[in-house]
């Protein structure tokens, strides 16, 4: 669902945020109606509506939307799906990539559903441990499968611009659930998201 169209930022939030962003520019020490703030506010109100709006979507109706009946019971694999979230602690971007698999059962769903479902959960504040379960979670409550993985690599920008000022460290969380909990399976799938079948790694 894209959410840039002007009537899907919802009218009292973006005055409400407004007013909070002009007063937080002020409290910084700017001032709010120089020219090139005038319009800072707004933009800033209608940016943060954009960056949380996974809370306005449902992962599983994304996912029923597009599951289909089919035999097919191998792995599959959606890597390298990219990811921009926000800590809820600072509020500050982290930002990489996802890597999901699953091993349908009777079912599979659309591929793109797979990376919208990634979307739908960085869209909100967030720890990278928790979106990591949530998109284990829809997959595995909508689809049923024999099992899912989901690994998240990314580097937080409140551990890189303040803190602690760490330029490099990435953070990898995953989650497995039903045949991914056997050793084999999950080295499997870490050996495949790891290889360059299509030379870009
Ligand atoms: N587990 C986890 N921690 C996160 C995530 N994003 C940010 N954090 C951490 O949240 C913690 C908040 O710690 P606090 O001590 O309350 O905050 P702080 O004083 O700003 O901490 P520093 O960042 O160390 O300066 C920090 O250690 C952050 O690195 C995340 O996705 N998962
Ligand atoms: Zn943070």
């Amino acid at each position: 669902m894209a959410y840039h169209k002007e009537e899907q930022y919802d009218e009292s939030v973006t005055n409400g945020l407004k007013e909070f962003y002009r007063n937080s520019i002020a409290l910084l020490g700017e001032d709010p109606e120089r020219e090139g703030l005038v319009k800072t506010p707004e933009r800033m109100a209608k940016a943060m509506q954009f960056l949380t709006q996974g809370y306005q979507q449902d992962a599983k109706e994304v996912l029923n939307g597009a599951k289909f009946t089919e035999a097919y019971s191998e792995m599959v694999i959606v890597k390298d799906i990219e990811l921009y979230s926000m800590c809820e602690h600072h509020m500050l971007p982290f930002f990489g990539k996802a890597h999901v698999a699953y091993i349908p059962n009777g079912y599979i769903t659309g591929l793109s559903k797979i990376a919208r479902v990634v979307d739908i959960f960085s869209r909100r504040l967030q720890v990278q441990e928790r979106l990591t379960h949530q998109i284990l979670d829809a997959i595995q409550d909508t689809l049923q499968p024999q099992g899912v993985a989901v690994v998240i690599e990314a580097q937080h920008l409140c551990m890189m611009m303040r803190g602690v000022q760490k330029q490099n460290s990435v953070t990898t969380t995953s989650a497995f659930s039903g045949q991914f909990e056997d050793g084999t399976t999950r080295a499997e799938f870490m050996k495949l998201i790891s290889s360059d079948l299509m030379g870009r790694r």
